[in-house]
C-alpha cells in the first residue's frame, strides 16, 4: 500500500509555521515527533553558529550587506530570438524556455535545478528516490495522487506540499536566510514608501479584459502555491506590532519569525491613526523545519501542490480531500439552499472568516484561502458545482461506476478542462499566444496528443514567479465589485475591503449571479504599476479604517525570501545590467527611473518585486520582459514536468489518457461554458468570458452550442464488460 506524504498532515497544522507535523528533509530523514524535529533544529543552528552563520531563532539577524551578484550572468547561449512580437525583446534568448534536449543554463548562486537533461546534482532538494521513506510508487495509476506525489516516477516527491520553492538566485544577506540590504551596508528603503511613492491607486479600467481575467488568475495562484508560514487571508497568530501600531519591541528581542513593515511617520493614510508598524511575519523556511544544516540559503517551503490539479478544490492532502467528498455518486459534499448548492460549512468558522456570528456563511473548500474576497469564493463554488455536475452526469451515463471511479473521473475532467482554459484562454492574454507557442507551452490548432512530456523537468513554483512576477497581477484587481443583473445593468456594487473574509454576501438574494455576471462584464483594473486602495490602504480591515498594505507586503516577502535584485534577474533574463539608473531605461520611464534613484542607494539595491513592476510591456502581453521571462519558465515546467497533462497520451506514461476524441471534447472548454452552466439564473454569457462585451464578443445564450460550445460527456459511456460465467465451477 502507498503511504502518502500528506496524510501525516492536517490541513490545519499546514497552515501553522513549524507546527508538529512530519517534516521530510532532504536526506530523507522523517521526524516522527516535534521533540525530534527540535533537537534537529538545535543541533542545526549550532552548527550555523559553529559555521559562522545567523541563528535566527536568537535574532541575529545580520546585516551585510546586498551581494551585489546574487545572480551570475547567464552565458550566452542559443540564439538572440525576437519572441515573434517586439523587436525590443530581442534581449530574450531562447534559452530562457529548455526546450528539447538543450541544456537549460541557470543563475549559479544556488545550485541549479533540474529543466532538461540529466539533473544536477543537488544535495538539497529530495528526489525522493534512492531512499524514499514512503516505498516506490505503487503500480502505475490512472489518476493523480492528492498531494500530488509519484507524478514522476523518477522523482516521486517532486510537485508535493512542503517542497521548497525553486530559486534562481538569490541574495540573503548572510548567504542563508538574512533578508537583504543595500549594497552600501544601510537598509533598504522601507517597504511602505515605495508603495506609496512608486504604486499609487489611479484607477484606469482595462478596455479588452474582464474582471474575471484577474479572478481566474488567482485560482490558478492558488491551485499552485502558497508560501508556508504566511496566513493571504486571516491576520496571523504572531503579532509583531503592538495593539496601537507601533513596534512591539526591539526587533532583536522580537519573535524571529517578525519582520514588520515600518510605517513612515509622514504615511498619507496610516499616519492618522497613528500607525506605524504593520504586521508581517517570515514564511517558513526548510531551515526552520529543521531540513537544512543552514549552510545554504534557506528555502520557502509550499504547503499545496506545485502542480496544476485543482488542488484548491480537491485539497493537498488525503485527509481533507476525504472530508470534502459525499461519498456517493462521485460527489462533493455541498450544503443546498434555497434549491442552490454551495460549500459546506468551514470546520473552524471564526478561524477561517471574519464572520460575525456563528449563522454566518464560511465555507470549507480544498484551499484555506476560498473565502478571502467574495469574487473567489464566487469562483472556488463553481469549480465545486462543475464537478458535482461532471459526476452526475456520468454517473447517468455509467450507472455501474462506483463513488471512487466516479469522483477520480470526474476530477480527471475538470482538472483538465481548468488546464485547457488556463494554457489556450487564460495565460496567452497575460503572457502572449506567440511567446507560448514559440517556447512549447501551447500547440495551437492541434488535434490529437501533444507528448512533450519531460522526466527530468521539475514542475516546482519558482520563486522569481510566484514571490514577484505574478503579483504584479494585484494591479489587476479592483476596488468595486460591481452587481449585474441579467440584462447586463449595473445596479449596485459591493466594496473590496467591506467583504473580505465574509463570503456570506454571495448567498445573498440574486449576488451569487450577479457577482458572477459581474466578474464577465465589469472591466479588471489594467495592469500598470497603479494598485487600487483597497488593497494597498484596506487590505483585510474587517471594519477598521484600515488595513495592511498588499504592494508593501509583496515587496517586503521578496525581502523575505531573499529574492535577488531587480538588476540581477534582468541580466538573467537577457536584459544588459545596469550599472546606472539611466541603464534602467529601456523598459522603464524617466519619471519612475528619477523615483528608483531617489529612494534606492545603487542599482543593485532595486527590488525584483519593484523593478519588474514598472517595466513597460512587451507588446501583446500585460508584463515586461523580466516577469516575462520568469512566467513563461514557470508555466512551461507545469506544463512539461507533469506526466498526467491532459494533452498527453499513454505514450508517455499518461495511464489515464483521455481518447483523442475525448480529448477534442476537453479542448471546447471555456470559462464562459463554465459560468453558464454553474450559475443559477444565467441565461446569456459572451463566448471569450476573458474578453469585455464587443460586437465581436457579443451576449448569445446559454444554450447556444455553436458559440459556446460544450463538452460531449458521451464519450465517456463505457460499455460494461461482460461477466463471463465460470462454466468450469459451475459445472463442477
Ligand atoms: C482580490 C484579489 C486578491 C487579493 C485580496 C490577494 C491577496 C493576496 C495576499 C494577502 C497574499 C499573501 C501576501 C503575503 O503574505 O506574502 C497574496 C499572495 C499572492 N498573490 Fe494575491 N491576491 C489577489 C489576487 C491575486 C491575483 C489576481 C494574482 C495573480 C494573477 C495573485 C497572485 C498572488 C501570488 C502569486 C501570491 C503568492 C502566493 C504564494 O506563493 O504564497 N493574487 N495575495
Amino acid at each position: 500500500m502507498c503511504l502518502l506524504l500528506a496524510s501525516e498532515v492536517s490541513s490545519k497544522q499546514l497552515q501553522q509555521p513549524l507546527s508538529a507535523f512530519a517534516c521530510y528533509c532532504s536526506d530523507f530523514r522523517l521526524f516522527d515527533t516535534a521533540k525530534q524535529r527540535r533537537d534537529h533544529s538545535q543541533a542545526s543552528s549550532q552548527h550555523k553558529l559553529a559555521c559562522g552563520g545567523p541563528s535566527r531563532r536568537l535574532g541575529l539577524h545580520a546585516r551585510t550587506p546586498r551581494r551585489p551578484t546574487g545572480c551570475a550572468p547567464k552565458p550566452p547561449s542559443g540564439p538572440v530570438v525576437d519572441l515573434q512580437v517586439q523587436s525590443h525583446l530581442t534581449v530574450l534568448q531562447q534559452p530562457e524556455i529548455p526546450q528539447g534536449g538543450t541544456q537549460h543554463s541557470l543563475c549559479s548562486s544556488t545550485a541549479p535545478r533540474v529543466a532538461d537533461g540529466a539533473p544536477p546534482p543537488d544535495p538539497r532538494r529530495p528526489t525522493g528516490v534512492p531512499r524514499n521513506p514512503l516505498g516506490p510508487c505503487c503500480g502505475l495509476p490512472k489518476y493523480r495522487a492528492i498531494d500530488g506525489s509519484c507524478n514522476n516516477l523518477k522523482y516521486p516527491r517532486w510537485g508535493t506540499p512542503t517542497l521548497a520553492m525553486l530559486v534562481y538566485c538569490t541574495q540573503d544577506a548572510d548567504g542563508v536566510h538574512a533578508p537583504p540590504v543595500s549594497v552600501t551596508g544601510q537598509k533598504l528603503p522601507g517597504s511602505r514608501l515605495v508603495s506609496i511613492v512608486l504604486f499609487p491607486d489611479v484607477p484606469i479600467p482595462d478596455p479588452v479584459w474582464t474582471l474575471n481575467s484577474m479572478q481566474w488568475g488567482q485560482i490558478i495562484t492558488h491551485d499552485m502555491s502558497m508560501a508556508m508560514g504566511t496566513t493571504q487571508a486571516k491576520s496571523h497568530s504572531i503579532q509583531c506590532c503592538s495593539p496601537d501600531g507601533r513596534l512591539r519591541i526591539p526587533p532583536e528581542y522580537a519573535n524571529s519569525y517578525c519582520f514588520p513593515i515600518i510605517i513612515p511617520e509622514d504615511d498619507p493614510v496610516y499616519a492618522k491613526f497613528n500607525q506605524m508598524c504593520m504586521n508581517f511575519v517570515r514564511s517558513t523556511t526548510d531551515l526552520d523545519a529543521g531540513c537544512s544544516t543552514g549552510i545554504h540559503p534557506a528555502e520557502q517551503l509550499v504547503t499545496v501542490t506545485h502542480w496544476m490539479d485543482a488542488s484548491l478544490v480537491y485539497a493537498s492532502n488525503p485527509q481533507l480531500a476525504a472530508q470534502l467528498r459525499e461519498g456517493v455518486g462521485g460527489r462533493l459534499r455541498v450544503q443546498v439552499k434555497q434549491g442552490r448548492p454551495f460549500a459546506p460549512d468551514n470546520f473552524n468558522k471564526s478561524a477561517a472568516c471574519d464572520v460575525q456570528s456563528e449563522d454566518e456563511p464560511c465555507y470549507q473548500f480544498g484551499d484555506v484561502r476560498a473565502n478571502q474576497n467574495p469574487q473567489l469564493t464566487v469562483l472556488q463554488t463553481v469549480l465545486l458545482r462543475e464537478h458535482n455536475r461532471l459526476a452526475s452526469a456520468l454517473q447517468h451515463l455509467n450507472p455501474h461506476w462506483d463513488d471512487e471511479i466516479l469522483y477520480q473521473e470526474a476530477r480527471k475532467i475538470l482538472i483538465a478542462e481548468f488546464q485547457h482554459i488556463n494554457y489556450y484562454e487564460w495565460l496567452p492574454i497575460f503572457i502572449g499566444t506567440n511567446n507560448m507557442a514559440k517556447y512549447g507551452l501551447i500547440y495551437p490548432g492541434a488535434k490529437s496528443y501533444i507528448d512533450d512530456y519531460k522526466e527530468d523537468v521539475d514542475p516546482s513554483v519558482i520563486q522569481g514567479h510566484a514571490t514577484a512576477g505574478f503579483r504584479y497581477f494585484h494591479s489587476a484587481i479592483q476596488g468595486k465589485l460591481e452587481l449585474i443583473a441579467e440584462d447586463r445593468r449595473s445596479y449596485g456594487a459591493l466594496r473590496l475591503s467591506d467583504y473580505f473574509n465574509r463570503p456570506g454576501v454571495i448567498e445573498q438574494g440574486d449576488n451569487f449571479d450577479n457577482l458572477g455576471r459581474g466578474l464577465q462584464t465589469q472591466p479588471q483594473e489594467t495592469v500598470d504599476p497603479f494598485f487600487t486602495s483597497e488593497i494597498t490602504d484596506f487590505l483585510f480591515r474587517n471594519g477598521k479604517p484600515f488595513g495592511r498594505d498588499l504592494r508593501a507586503i509583496d515587496i517586503q516577502r521578496g525581502r523575505d525570501h531573499g529574492l535577488a535584485s531587480y538588476n540581477d534577474y534582468r541580466h538573467f533574463c537577457g536584459l544588459p545590467k545596469a550599472t546606472k539608473f539611466q541603464d534602467f531605461g529601456d523598459y522603464i520611464s524617466p519619471e519612475n527611473i528619477e523615483k528608483l534613484s531617489l529612494l534606492y542607494a545603487s542599482v543593485d539595491d532595486v527590488d525584483l518585486v519593484v523593478g519588474g513592476s514598472l517595466e513597460s510591456h512587451v507588446d501583446k502581453t500585460l508584463v515586461g520582459p523580466t516577469f516575462l521571462c520568469l512566467i513563461l519558465e514557470q508555466f512551461y515546467r507545469t506544463r512539461v514536468g507533469d506526466r498526467y497533462f491532459y494533452e498527453r497520451s499513454a505514450h508517455q506514461g499518461n495511464h489515464g489518457a483521455f481518447t483523442p476524441e475525448q480529448l477534442n471534447e476537453i479542448r471546447k472548454t471555456t470559462v464562459s461554458r463554465l459560468m453558464c452552466d454553474n450559475s443559477d439564473n444565467v441565461y446569456h454569457m459572451q463566448p471569450k468570458g476573458f474578453e469585455v462585451l464587443s460586437h465581436s464578443n457579443p451576449l448569445v445564450p446559454c444554450e447556444d452550442f455553436q458559440a459556446i460550445p460544450a463538452i460531449d460527456l458521451s464519450l465517456w459511456k463505457e460499455v460494461p464488460v461482460p461477466v463471463h460465467h465460470d462454466y468450469y465451477h459451475e459445472k463442477k
